[in-house]
């Protein structure tokens, strides 16, 4: 199978990135990160820029000997000897001379005509080859160049010395079908190109960097140039884990192969990520934290029926741990249900609507609903196992600083149907809210115990509230999570009560996990609350 080389230039384009810069440990580290993904070539760096960048790639080559090592120079004997030097111990060694060739870019910034821009590219070429193993020759903003001119330049360069032709659509302003019909071009009107490698370079101005490479590819091109995670220079380059991941899926349009070990990809793009400091959006393809993650109930029941509905990959081949099924607002019952049995809970049909339910009004709150919110829910619904004689329709409690915190609650009781209404005042919204429950249900409890923890992290956190009230000896305990304490605090109670006036009327003990005997040792009351 024909073999894609894949040129990494994380080191150099990506680099160029604002704010990007790494030193010389952290280039070294990348580089070799790159060895173990695989892939062909590394261009580590532009020696003419800096010392510590000579440097920086004179280190690479000395420690990482399997891929090539390329560096980047102007068309000026100054660049061309410093990029030498840096690269002459690597193990296999690239010189990558660049010239512009659009007009815009030889009137306006280099000020030289064609032919002086020709000459310099094929006597660079030539300095050049002499230093390193090989040359690749960069037509700088090619996409806006002259087809013609373009050829005749190409046609120089491989005279002097270039075995690798790269057509770089340098500013991102290529569509994929003008990209792929320039490399067809160059192809046919290039004397000598079939010697040579062709190469495709993206920029992603306008979102088009992995598309057009993969239609240069599908024209010709046998080099891939990008980098870890799209960074570089403006809106970046073509992002080397999609276009590696793009060729490998789609094998039947793209029958070839590549040197990478795909499953280093996320390992590699975190590290990029960290040492660059440039944070990989969620839904990045690939490495995105959400490339595997699904939320819509229909996608999930899809998932779980047969993983191909909704994925062409799978997570394992790109080093990502494993598909995600994100509990929201969006999922569905099959998805619920897997997790929870996941979790460790079996649940009826009855229960899980009630469970479903309660999830779905929590992640109307709530931004994502965590495998502890989860639990805190089918916990709750567990511990509610005996018929309810108090329903709460509203509550509504007012309390700030210098006023008397005052609550309203309205109760529907369960054996008559009627609605019951009281307000009440007390030492603070919790208490209120308890004495306007008991004057509402006439309910007589002490309450025991008062405990409020918070089941996850976050200003959208859920709190947990657990009761203990007691009568006659016996206490009851109720429980119940939201996100609004005042909620769950009114719920854990009315549950406690509930279970206590079960046990009253059927003249028994309410269910086992429901109570616990007086001796238990309980924490100490809510005070004020
Ligand atoms: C498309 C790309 O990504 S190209 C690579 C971009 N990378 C970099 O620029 C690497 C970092 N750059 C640097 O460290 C510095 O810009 C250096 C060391 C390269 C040059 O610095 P300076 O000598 O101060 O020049 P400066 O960057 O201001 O201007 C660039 C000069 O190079 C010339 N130049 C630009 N491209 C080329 C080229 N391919 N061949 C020859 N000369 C070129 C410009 O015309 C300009 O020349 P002038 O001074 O005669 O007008
Ligand atoms: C030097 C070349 C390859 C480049 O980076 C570009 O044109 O974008």
């Amino acid at each position: 199978m024909v073999r894609i080389q894949v040129f990494d230039t994380t080191l150099r384009d990506g680099e160029q990135s604002p704010g990007a810069s790494l030193n010389e440990l952290e280039k070294l580290e990348v580089a070799r990160q790159l060895d173990a993904l695989g892939v062909d070539v590394i261009e580590a760096g532009f020696p003419a820029a800096s010392p510590g960048e000579l440097a920086a790639v004179q280190e690479i080559c000395r420690q990482v000997r399997r891929p090539t090592i390329a560096v980047l120079a102007r068309g000026n004997p100054r660049d061309i000897e410093a990029a030498g030097e840096a690269v002459k111990g690597a193990a296999r060694s690239r010189i990558h001379v660049f010239v512009a060739t659009s007009p815009i870019h030889m009137q306006y910034k280099l000020r030289k005509s064609p032919e002086e821009v020709l000459q310099i590219a094929r006597e660079s070429v030539r300095l050049a080859a002499g230093l390193a193993d090989e040359v690749e020759f960069s037509a700088e903003d090619a996409t806006r160049s002259d087809p013609d001119f373009l050829c005749r330049v190409f046609e120089a360069v491989l005279s002097a010395g270039a075995t690798i032709i790269n057509i770089p659509d340098t500013v991102g302003y290529a569509t994929p079908s003008e990209y792929a019909e320039l490399f067809r071009y160059v192809k046919a009107h290039t004397s000598g190109i079939e010697r040579a490698t062709l190469s495709a370079h993206c920029h992603d101005d306008l979102g088009l960097a992995v598309a057009n490479t993969l239609a240069a590819v599908e024209a010709g091109a046998r080099q891939v140039e990008g980098t870890i995670n799209g960074i570089g220079e403006r809106a970046g380059n073509a992002a080397l884990e999609e276009v590696v991941m793009a060729l490998k899926t789609r094998q039947d349009r793209f029958p070839f192969e590549t040197g990478i070990v795909t499953e280093q990809l996320y390992r590699t793009s975190r590290l990029v990520s960290q040492l660059t400091g440039i944070v990989v959006q969620p839904n990045k393809a690939i490495v995105g934290d959400n490339a595997f993650a699904h939320e819509a109930g229909i996608h999930q029941d899809g998932m779980l029926k047969e993983r191909r509905t909704y994925e062409i990959m799978r997570p394992e081949w790109v080093g990502q741990a494993q598909s995600r099924l994100v509990l929201g607002k969006h999922s569905g019952r099959h998805a619920v249900r897997h997790r929870l049995e996941e979790l460790g809970y079996q649940v009826s049909d009855a229960d899980l609507a009630v469970i479903y339910e309660r999830l779905m009004q929590l992640a109307d709150r709530k931004k994502s609903v965590t495998d502890r919110d989860l639990v805190a829910l089918v916990e709750e619904h567990r511990t509610v196992s005996v018929p309810e004689r108090y329903l709460l329709e509203y509550f509504h409690v007012a309390s700030g600083t210098g006023s008397v915190p005052t609550a309203t609650v309205r109760l529907r009781l369960a054996d008559t149907g009627e609605l019951v209404q009281e307000a009440a005042c007390g030492d603070g919204p919790v208490d209120a809210l308890y004495r306007a429950i008991e004057r509402a249900g006439a309910i007589r409890a002490e309450l025991v115990s008062y405990q409020l923890q918070a089941v996850t992290s976050g200003k959208d956190a859920m709190g947990e509230v657990t009761v203990r009230v007691r009568d006659d000896g016996q206490v009851f305990v109720g429980r119940a999570a939201s996100t609004d304490v005042l909620e769950a605090s009114a719920r854990a109670y009315l549950q406690a009560v509930n279970r206590m006036t079960y046990a009253h009327q059927a003249g028994a003990e309410a269910p086992a996990a429901a109570h616990f005997q007086a001796s238990e040792p309980a924490p100490a009351p809510a005070s004020g609350g």
